[in-house]
């Protein structure tokens, strides 16, 4: 396993709400870190079909352009009476013509499982894989998860996308309203990056 020596990271990812989170995981490395717009990177296509995958896509392609290490994230939500969806597809789920709603997504998928009469609880998990990569082709994979259940109607203001609708073991309020530091306690994000830390930071 390779360890990170640099002191300068690339965040390759263009969503804000990973970015804050990320970026508070990273705070007590001492690191300097931007994200990847940046440095003016465009979103490559997400072409894979694994989590991995596109986190590998997505961190080479930010190590490539800057000659910096980049940490991606690719995440999503597999919901089990759907066999697995939205899942590597989530962020796809809520495009429209005007941009991603992410309202429309979540209705959508209480909209399959009551079609389905899925039984509750509707047992769902976030999904995380972080991906270290540097300008030579090397790379690290780590992988998170939170198991919890897919709750209706939606609830709380707080973290983004899927958030509102996850309610996760054992707990009460939703990732959206959870205060974030709670969220951080728990989330796959977390998990991912505990292990990217053993790996790579320890
Ligand atoms: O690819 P980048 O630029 O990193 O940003 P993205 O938003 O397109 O990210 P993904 O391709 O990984 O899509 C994953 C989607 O899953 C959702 N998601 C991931 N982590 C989440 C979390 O902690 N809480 C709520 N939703 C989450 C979120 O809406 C993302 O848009
Ligand atoms: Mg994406």
């Amino acid at each position: 396993m390779r360890k990170f020596t640099g002191d300068k990271l690339i965040l390759a990812s263009h969503n804000a709400g990973k970015l804050r989170e990320i970026s508070e995981l990273l705070a007590p490395f001492g690191i300097t870190i931007s994200s990847a717009a940046e440095h003016g990177l465009e979103e490559p296509d997400e072409t894979e079909d694994t989590f991995a995958g596109n986190a590998r896509l997505k961190a080479h392609f930010a190590a490539q352009a800057t000659g910096l290490p980049a940490l991606s994230d690719d995440s999503g939500i597999t919901v089990e009476a759907l066999d697995g969806a939205p899942g590597v597809y989530t962020a796809d789920w809520a495009e429209t013509p005007n941009g991603r709603d992410f309202p429309m997504a979540m209705e959508k998928v209480w909209t399959l499982l009551e079609a389905k009469r899925a039984l509750l609880p509707r047992n769902a998990a976030f999904h995380c894989t972080l991906c270290l990569a540097w300008p030579d082709g090397h790379d690290e994979v780590f992988e998170g998860r939170v198991d919890g259940q897919v709750v209706w109607p939606m609830r709380g203001q707080n973290g983004f996308g899927f958030d509102p609708v996850f309610l996760p073991n054992g707990e009460v309020e939703t990732f959206g309203e959870m205060d974030p530091a709670r969220k951080h306690r728990m989330s796959h994000r977390t998990d991912a990056f505990t292990k990217l830390v053993q790996g790579c930071f320890g």
